[in-house]
C-alpha cells in the first residue's frame, strides 16, 4: 500500500466550480504529499464521474500524487484509482475492501471512536473524521466534533485520521496537536482567490 499524502483535496464539482483548473494549481505544489479524491454531485453520471476520475488519475501520476474515488467504487476500479473513500451511505467498509482488494487505499467516515474502531476492523486504511468545524460546502452534517473529537478517535485507532470539515490552514495546528495525521478539504483551496498558494498554507501548516 502506498503511504498516504497529508493534505487530501476533494474535487469541487458545484455549478461554477473548475476542479481541474484547481487541480492544476495545487499539484505542481503539493505533488506526493497531495491526495485527490474526486467527489462528484449525487446528481452526476458514472460517465461524469468517470471522465473526471479519468482525468484526475493521469493529472496525479505526472506529479506522484494519489487519486482515490469517493462512493463509486466501480469507477476506482475502471481508472486504476489507488482507492476510495465511503461513508454511511455507501458500500459498508467490508464490503467495500472486498470490491478494492486487499491492496488498495480504502477511506472510511467516522464520526467517533466505536465507528471507527468498527471501520478498521472492516478493513479500512484511514479514516476521514469529522466535522471538525462548521462548513457551508456539504449540508446535513452533524454538529462540529472539535479537535477534541478527533482526539479521542485518533486515540482509538492505529490507522491515520484525516480530519475533515471547516479546514483551514489556521486550524490545521490544533487539529495536528489532536493527533490527525493529516487533513482533508474542498472550500480552502477550490473557494480561494489563489489555490496554488492556498496549497502551500496548507502544507506549511501540516508541516510538509
Ligand atoms: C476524507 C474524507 N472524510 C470524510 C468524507 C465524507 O464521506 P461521506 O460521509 O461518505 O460523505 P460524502 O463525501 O460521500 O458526501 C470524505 N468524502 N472524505
Ligand atoms: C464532504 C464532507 N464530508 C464531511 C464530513 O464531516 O463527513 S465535511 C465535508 C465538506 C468538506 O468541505 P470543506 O473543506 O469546504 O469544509
Ligand atoms: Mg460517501
Amino acid at each position: 500500500m502506498p503511504s498516504l499524502g497529508r493534505l487530501h483535496l476533494i474535487t469541487d464539482t458545484r455549478p461554477g466550480r473548475n476542479p481541474l483548473a484547481v487541480l492544476r494549481a495545487a499539484l505542481p505544489v503539493a505533488r506526493a504529499e497531495l491526495v485527490v479524491q474526486v467527489r462528484v454531485t449525487d446528481d452526476a453520471t458514472d460517465r461524469e464521474a468517470y471522465d473526471l476520475a479519468r482525468r484526475t488519475v493521469a493529472l496525479c501520476a505526472r506529479y506522484g500524487a494519489t487519486c482515490l474515488v469517493n462512493d463509486r467504487l466501480h469507477v476506482a476500479l475502471a481508472v486504476g484509482a489507488a482507492g476510495g473513500h465511503v461513508g454511511a451511505d455507501d458500500l459498508p467498509v467490508g464490503a467495500a475492501r472486498r470490491v478494492l482488494g486487499s491492496t488498495a487505499v480504502l477511506g472510511a467516515t467516522a464520526r467517533e471512536p466505536d465507528g471507527a474502531v468498527e471501520a478498521v476492523a472492516a478493513g479500512a486504511s484511514y479514516l476521514g473524521v469529522g466535522p471538525c468545524h462548521a462548513t457551508s460546502t456539504k449540508s446535513g452534517l452533524p454538529a462540529p466534533i472539535g479537535p477534541a473529537g478527533v482526539r479521542a478517535v485518533v486515540e482509538a485507532v492505529d490507522v491515520p485520521v484525516i480530519a475533515i470539515g471547516g479546514v483551514t490552514a489556521a486550524t490545521v495546528p490544533a487539529l495536528r496537536a489532536a493527533g490527525a495525521y493529516g487533513v482533508a478539504v474542498i472550500g480552502a483551496v477550490s473557494g480561494a482567490a489563489d489555490p496554488a498558494r492556498a496549497t502551500a498554507e496548507l502544507l506549511g501548516a501540516l508541516g510538509c
